[in-house]
């Protein structure tokens, strides 16, 4: 142990909807040079609990803490190291892919002079500097992801929250993303993703936690799930999730 605080520690992280329990008690911790698959089912509450961490939405109950900052009692402090990129990102169709990227590292007080050449390196990094003249309305799909990813990037942030970044990408741009993801963590960040698609958590995650009904029900790596779910050295992340899940979500608990 260093003593140095983890890039996430969630501790009994709650929130309720009208329509009932969202996420329940929910406690992980994330560390350096890690990234951290989180797999349930729809409605498992896997959104809800990335836009908890981002600050995006109160809890009713718990802390969220990234790199020691609280997310509730200090939250710009926080959110000034972490990057959320949702599933439907925001870009504004009528600027360029530069463009978007100086008005992002705009918002965080990052002078054009030290954006702009930012901007050109990640750009270049992900293939999308030969479109640079283009208005960002007319990318395509796997374009607009790449430069999310750009955009979340820009204020170099050490966690980085990424729902579904695959989702919709061709085989190119899901690899571009993936490597990207990778060369962030081995540079010593951290990342949490979700993702429906278990061979994209079992190939790039090191450690993966699963949640159903709002609880974590497994979490450690592939070969561990394997072990707590009585399939040691074998069995697909597949069939370890559907162990855990169930069908129509009723699955069982492992020892944490
Ligand atoms: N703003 C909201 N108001 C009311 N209920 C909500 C809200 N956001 C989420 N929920 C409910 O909370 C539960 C968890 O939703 P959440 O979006 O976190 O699931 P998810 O695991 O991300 O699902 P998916 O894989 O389908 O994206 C669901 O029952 C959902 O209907």
């Amino acid at each position: 142990m260093t003593g140095s605080p983890a890039p996430l520690e969630l501790t009994g992280l709650s929130k309720r909807f009208s329509g009932g329990q969202a996420v329940s008690d929910l406690s992980f911790t994330v560390r350096p040079g890690e990234l951290y698959a989180l797999l349930g089912t729809n409605g498992a509450g896997k959104t809800t609990t990335l836009r908890m961490i981002a600050g995006l939405l109160e809890p009713d109950g718990g802390d969220v803490r990234v790199y020691g900052h609280s997310v509730l009692s200090h939250p710009l402090s926080a959110k000034r190291v972490m990057a959320y990129l949702p599933d439907d990102p925001m870009l504004y169709g009528k600027l360029r892919a530069p463009e978007y990227l100086e008005f992002v590292a705009g918002l965080w007080g990052i002078p054009a002079s030290v954006a702009a050449p930012e901007a050109q390196r990640l750009l270049v990094w992900l293939e999308l500097w030969e479109h640079r003249a283009a208005l960002t309305e007319s990318f395509s799909r796997g374009m607009k992801q790449k430069l999310a990813l750009a955009g979340a990037l820009v204020h170099s942030p050490r966690l980085m929250l990424l729902d579904e970044p695959l989702t919709g990408l061709d085989a190119a741009a899901a690899r571009q993303v993936k490597d990207a993801l990778r060369a962030f963590v081995d540079a010593g960040g951290a990342v949490v993703l979700t993702t429906h698609i278990m061979e994209v958590a079992e190939q790039l995650s090191d450690r993966i936690g699963v949640i159903r009904a709002g609880r974590l029900v497994a979490q450690g790596t592939l070969a561990e799930l394997r072990e707590q779910v009585g399939h040691a050295g074998q069995g697909s992340l597949e069939d370890v999730f559907l162990e855990l899940v169930g069908a129509g979500g009723r699955g069982r608990d492992v020892v944490l």
